[in-house]
């Protein structure tokens, strides 16, 4: 088959929109963000739902039909990986002329996990240990929707007992997981950046929207106490090869990488848990566990899988969970339902759900603040005209009334009497002044 038939074969246009697919159109194209080893990130909005997004865009020139098929093979799976911790996969295009793909995903406001341990690394900080069990038990969460393609049931208590999962059908392994792929957000209300296209939208939803940014914001320029973490970059252009030359072509240094997959087996999803170990251990050593002067030393420690003890400033039960996580032996290190089981992790997915609850509840407080606010004003409208129908009706019968006196014949009734009668009232269900009582 030719190589340009591929995309073209997989979903033309015309499928895309049949499918409800939109057209590029449909996307307002804004400025770069970053440049990765096979192209661009933009940032995008997808104009009918006001969304920022971003487009990253892949170059597939020199890409074999077989490669090809593998990427749109990846782009159904992704697409169909939907977790609160996984970055969102929206849609894909082509464009047949410059041989680009465009994969629009959603756009994730607050940087990387290595921009953030890089934060603290200047201000001679560590990262509070509460903050890395919430990291560590969101990442566990993604994990577990990629290991065993099922969503992982929420937490009633902490001494729940799990029943071992039976695996789903589409069964991902992230292949790259590292700092630079797992990105941080607040919210989805982050990316409804409605303002940037018209300038303003919903004046009071923007407004309770910023408070509550704003209110994470509080203290410090960026603070991560509530930020939400997202599995991205899911080896999209990784599994186009073998993982032997993925071994030998990495463009970067294999920090991450597990002895399994350095010794040239193939990856499975303990080789993401080693991984999850090493980006675990940064956060805490600010540092990853192998450090090496070259390619041939650190490989030689990750195969060894000798690294030092988390600083002291962390529990004994943090440093346990990530040693366990960097073993090298297969058989002993832990899958991500085992690790799911530890305590410590369902108290910090308990406490993630507890503030996100509390969360939602702000959420609807804001919301019922507005309606109060609206009923409110309803209410004064409707008390002011009542008053100026009760002045109007008592001028009139004031009239009348001299005219009587003064023996004058009394002419038609006043339009402001008629008014008065024939309007009906409809009390509001709220008023502001019977509320208190
Ligand atoms: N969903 C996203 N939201 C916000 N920024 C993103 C998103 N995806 C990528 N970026 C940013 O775009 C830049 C390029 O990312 P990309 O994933 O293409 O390359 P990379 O991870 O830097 O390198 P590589 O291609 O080797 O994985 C990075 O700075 C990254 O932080």
């Amino acid at each position: 088959m030719h190589r340009r038939q591929i995309f073209q074969e997989y979903h033309s246009p015309q499928q895309q929109q049949q499918q409800g697919n939109p057209p590029r159109s449909e996307y307002q194209v804004l400025e770069e963000i970053g440049r990765g080893s096979f192209g661009s990130v933009r940032k995008v909005i997808h104009i009918p739902t006001k969304k920022l997004l971003v487009r990253k865009d892949i170059k597939y020139g020199h890409m074999n039909s077989k490669e090809r098929q593998q990427l749109i093979a990846e782009c159904s799976i992704l697409s169909q990986l939907k977790h609160e911790n996984i970055v969102e996969f929206y849609n894909w295009d082509f464009d047949e002329q410059k041989e680009v793909l465009y994969l629009y995903m959603e756009y994730c406001s607050r940087g990387d996990l290595s921009q953030m341990i890089k934060h603290y690394k200047q201000e001679h900080k560590y990262i509070p240990e509460k903050i890395v069990w919430g990291i560590l038990a969101q990442l566990l969460t993604a994990l577990y929707k990629c290991h065993y393609g099922v969503e992982l049931p929420t937490l009633t208590t902490i001494y729940d007992r799990m029943k071992p999962p039976v695996k789903g059908k589409n069964i991902v392994i992230h292949r790259d997981l590292k700092p630079g792929n797992i990105f941080l957000s607040y919210d989805d209300s982050d990316n409804s950046l409605s303002e940037e296209i018209d300038g303003h939208d919903d004046a009071n939803n923007n407004y309770y929207r910023d408070r509550r940014v704003n209110s994470r914001k509080k203290g410090s320029a960026m603070d991560y106490s509530q930020v939400v973490v997202k599995l991205g970059d899911f080896g999209l252009a990784k599994s186009l090869e073998t993982s032997i030359q993925f071994a030998t072509t990495y463009v970067g240094t294999p920090y991450y990488m597990s002895p399994e997959v350095l010794m040239d087996q193939p990856y499975s999803p303990l080789s993401d848990i080693w991984s999850l170990g090493c980006v675990i251990f940064e956060m805490c050593s600010l540092h990853p566990p192998f450090q090496a002067k070259n390619y041939l030393e650190l490989q030689t420690k990750i195969k060894n899988g000798k690294c030092d003890t988390v600083p002291e400033y962390y529990s004994r039960g943090l440093n346990a969970i990530i040693r366990s996580m960097i073993d090298v032996n297969l058989r002993t290190r832990p899958s991500t339902f085992e690790l799911l089981q530890d305590i410590q992790i369902r108290t910090a997915r308990k406490s993630l759900q507890l503030e996100r609850f509390e969360r939602k509840l702000l959420d609807y407080e804001n919301e019922l603040t507005n309606i109060e606010k609206i009923l409110e004003k309803q209410a004064m409208e409707y008390e002011r005209e009542l008053s100026q129908l009760k002045e109007q009706f008592t001028q009139a019968v004031e009239e009348r009334t001299r005219e009587v006196v003064n023996g004058k014949k009394i002419g038609k009734v006043p339009d402001s009497i008629n008014g008065y009668y024939g309007k009906k009232f409809v009390k509001p269900a709220y008023h502001w002044q019977t509320r208190y009582r």
